[in-house]
């Protein structure tokens, strides 16, 4: 794992967006396409517009899968990342070869994990945007998370700091409102991608960053397992990057 750091939030999602979309092309060049997982949340706002900006590249050989979703919100909802992800990416860009999202609503939610689980099997992933949240989470999977787990997308409970942080981005009214479960991609399916970009601004960031980019690997702090991929670049401004050493 390799530490980029940048001096505030739009350089650093304009370099982690830039090396990005050149790795989307390099998959390209060499086998014809590309798989990718696109994160959301704040932290993914200038990653995901220069994306965007990449106008030369061919989308239509690209296949985007989604990290993580909310059980039960509607795509309606401001807080649905299918809807942040359509309306901030996919609207965006040339038609893609496939948008695999996904329905936080199907009930059984593992239903909808077995059906994605078919789908990444078959398509192993070139590129992974991630960032890391407040309390360390990759994904959705919230310490301790489990990295034993080999299921591909699985279920999981979001602690009291992970819905904390969603109110306090503003994405809903009271932490009543923020869902007690999620659908996420597992650590072990996200650690299998050729190459990870991990983008995490902000000075809230700045203990979760130094415990999981400078501390040990542990499922306490779930992204910290990031150290542990031969081609991950975890990009940091001058707020998140604050207490490394
Ligand atoms: N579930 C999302 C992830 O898709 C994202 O990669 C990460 C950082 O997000 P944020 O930008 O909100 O800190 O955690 C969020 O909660």
């Amino acid at each position: 794992m390799k530490i980029e750091k940048l001096e505030n939030h739009q350089d650093l999602g304009k370099r982690a967006g830039q090396i990005g979309a050149e790795a989307i092309r390099q998959a390209i060049r060499k086998q014809g396409y590309a798989n990718i997982i696109l994160a959301t949340g704040q932290s993914q706002f200038e990653t995901i517009q220069e994306l965007v900006r990449a106008e030369d590249l061919d989308w239509s050989k690209v296949r985007m899968f989604h990290l993580d979703e909310y059980i039960g919100l509607p795509v309606t909802h401001l807080a649905s990342f299918r809807k942040y992800l359509t309306e901030r990416f996919v609207n965006h860009v040339p038609a893609l070869a496939e948008v695999v999202l996904i329905d936080g609503e199907v009930v059984p939610a593992e239903e909808e994990c077995q059906r994605l689980a078919r789908k990444i099997m078959d398509n192993p992933i070139d590129v992974a945007f991630v960032g890391i949240g407040e309390n360390g989470h990759l994904a959705f999977n919230d310490p301790p998370a489990d990295f034993e787990e080999t299921a591909p997308y699985i279920v999981v409970n979001l602690d009291k700091q992970c819905r904390q942080q969603q109110l306090g981005e503003g994405w809903f009214p009271s932490l009543e409102d923020v869902p007690l479960q999620a659908i996420s991609m597992s650590i072990r399916q996200i650690m299998k991608s050729k190459k990870i970009i991990c983008a995490v601004p902000d000075s809230r960031k700045a203990q979760a960053v130094k415990d999981c980019l400078s501390g040990e690997v542990s499922n306490m702090h779930p992204a910290s397992i990031l150290q542990q991929h031969p081609d991950c670049t975890c990009f940091v401004d001058s707020g998140s990057g604050a207490l490394l050493p």
